[in-house]
This record gives structure tokens, C-alpha cells and sequence, in this order.
């Protein structure tokens, strides 16, 4: 069985013109836990995974996979699975000859092919041309194409857009299975939703930088002591905030404060003399507060 190695990316910056696309980002994935890299879209994941497998050079920064960069891996298939976004495959071909012409390139046994057909569930269209392949049928050639070297890293741009609920069960599952083969598994989302059933850990990028690492849970206790005011007079309140020294923002249903008890709210409501319609907690879930640390907390 293939043991996975650890992926170290450190201090990774990527520059297209005025566009700092990717901004000194380090972070390291380890083997043995499907790892989620989360931000929305234009937030740079897919220039970092780029970076990562030697398509993209960096302006600066090093993305290594137990220390040795991609361009530099003795048997690249074979160490390292990679299923980008935009794959493209020619549609007069059917999806065997494409893994076939793969796997002759790389050295890989033919018998690998029906193999790794059958584990993406495409034996049956296997000989069709590709161009007729609906979008989640590619997704599936394009893991197909990343298992054939039957690597221990697997690095996964997306890999759920496009399937249908049966193809979403079925990569959580396997996803969950290649972990806990000892694999390193790196899937990209920019839907928390989407990825949050197979994740052990997550790395959560925006704007290029990072905003979030740890495991799972820890999204959930990381912004949790919320709290939500209001008053029929909200002018009135946010200046009685204010004076207290309590720092808010404005969100729909009211003013949220983000480092005081309710207590200590109403208290300051109450010496102000301004009425309190609402003054609750804002237990936030997961998905909350990936979005409030994705866009500066704007979500409610
Ligand atoms: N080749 C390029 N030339 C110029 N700008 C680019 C290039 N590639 C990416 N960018 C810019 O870099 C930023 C990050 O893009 P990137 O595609 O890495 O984000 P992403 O998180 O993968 O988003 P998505 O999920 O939409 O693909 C964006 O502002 C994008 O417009």
C-alpha cells in the first residue's frame, strides 16, 4: 500500500501583475487525514495547487512534497495523483486510450487501467469518445487519470463539482477510504457544505492569504462568542456600543458584538437608557463562520 508523505507549502506567493494572487502562504498536509483547502472562487486555491504541482512558478516560496519539489520527483504519477479543475481531454478519445497513452508514458502497468476504471465507476462507458461525457463523468476520468500511478498523495482540485448526489456520496466515501489507507489527501471547495462530511482538517484561504487552519471542530469554537443587539433605536444603541468601548458591526437582524458577555451589553444598553429589542448569542455553525471568516463576518 502507498504511504502518503507530508505536502510543506511555505511562504508561497504568486504575483500576475498587479494581482497578488497567492500571498505568503505556508501551511503542510498531512498523510492519513483528507485535508479540505476552502476559499471562494478567485481566492487562489487553484494558482496554489498549480504552484504545488510545478505548473505555475512562484514569485517566491516553496511548495515541496517530503521536501522535494514536483518538477524534481523521481516517479511523478506514481508519488503524486493530481486532478485539476480544468483537466481537458480530447474528445475523440475514449476514456481507456486516454489512461492507456497515460500509463505507457509514465511507466505504469496497462493492467491499471480497467483497475482504476472500475473504482471511478466508469467501466461501463469506457470505451465511449470523452466529448460525450457529461461534467461529472469527466470529474471521475480525472480521478481515474490521478489514481493510475496508485500514488500516496492525492491533490484534488474541486473533485465534487458536478457530480449528482450518488457521485457526491460515493467521493466522500472514498475520499475517507484513501485517508485512511495512510494517503495524504488535499481536496479544494469553495463550499465548506460541499467537503465537510469527508474532512478531517482544513486550510482556508481568501485573498490569497490565510485566514484559518486546524482541524474541523476548530471552526466552530474559533468565532462562536457572538452576540446579537438590537434596539428600536439603534442609532441610540450603536452610540451607547460605542461609548462602552464595545466594538460591533452592523449585520441584518441587529448589531453584532464579537467580544462581550449579553451581560455586559445590556448593562451598557441599560446605563445609556436605550431599550433593547433582541440580546441573544450567535451560536454559529460551520458553515457560518467559514463564511464570516471568508468575507470579513458580513454573513448573518
Ligand atoms: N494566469 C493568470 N493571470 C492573471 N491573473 C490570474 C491568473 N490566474 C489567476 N489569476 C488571478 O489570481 C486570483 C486567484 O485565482 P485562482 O484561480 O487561483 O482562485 P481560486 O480560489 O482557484 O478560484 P476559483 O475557485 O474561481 O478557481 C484571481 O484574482 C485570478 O483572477
Amino acid at each position: 500500500m502507498p504511504t502518503g508523505v507530508t505536502i510543506e507549502v511555505s511562504d508561497l506567493t504568486k504575483t500576475f501583475g498587479h494581482v497578488d494572487a497567492v500571498s505568503e502562504l505556508s501551511f503542510t498536509v498531512e498523510p492519513g487525514r483528507v485535508t479540505g483547502f476552502l476559499g471562494p472562487n478567485g481566492a487562489g486555491k487553484t494558482t496554489t495547487l498549480r504552484m504545488l504541482l510545478g505548473l505555475v512558478r512562484p514569485s517566491s516560496g516553496t511548495a515541496t512534497f517530503a521536501g522535494t519539489p514536483y518538477a524534481r520527483l523521481e516517479s511523478p504519477l506514481q508519488t503524486v495523483g493530481a486532478a485539476l479543475e480544468a483537466a481537458s481531454f480530447h474528445p475523440g478519445r475514449s476514456a481507456r486510450d486516454h489512461l492507456r497513452v497515460y500509463a505507457l508514458a509514465a511507466g505504469i502497468d496497462g493492467a491499471r487501467v480497467p483497475t482504476v476504471l472500475q473504482t471511478v465507476g466508469l467501466s461501463p462507458y469506457a470505451d465511449r469518445r470523452v466529448g460525450g461525457y457529461s461534467l461529472g463523468m469527466r470529474q471521475r476520468l480525472g480521478l481515474a487519470f490521478a489514481l493510475l500511478g496508485d500514488p500516496g498523495v492525492l491533490v484534488l482540485d474541486e473533485p465534487i463539482n458536478g457530480l449528482d448526489p450518488e457521485g457526491i456520496k460515493w467521493i466522500r466515501t472514498f475520499l475517507r477510504q484513501l485517508a485512511d489507507e495512510g494517503r495524504t489527501v488535499l481536496v479544494s471547495s469553495h463550499l465548506l457544505s460541499e467537503v465537510q462530511q469527508s474532512v478531517d482538517e482544513v486550510i482556508i484561504i481568501a485573498k490569497g492569504s490565510l485566514v484559518h487552519r486546524g482541524d474541523l471542530a476548530s471552526l466552530d469554537t474559533s468565532d462562536t462568542q457572538r452576540v446579537v443587539v438590537d434596539s428600536p433605536d439603534r442609532p441610540a444603541l450603536a452610540a451607547a456600543l460605542e461609548a462602552g468601548g464595545l466594538v460591533f458591526e452592523t449585520v441584518r437582524s441587529g448589531l453584532l458584538v464579537r467580544s462581550a458577555e449579553p451581560a455586559e451589553i445590556g448593562h451598557v444598553a441599560f446605563l445609556a437608557g436605550v431599550e433593547l429589542s433582541a440580546l441573544h448569542r450567535q451560536k454559529s455553525g460551520l458553515e457560518e463562520s467559514f463564511l464570516a471568516l471568508v468575507s470579513g463576518g458580513d454573513s448573518l
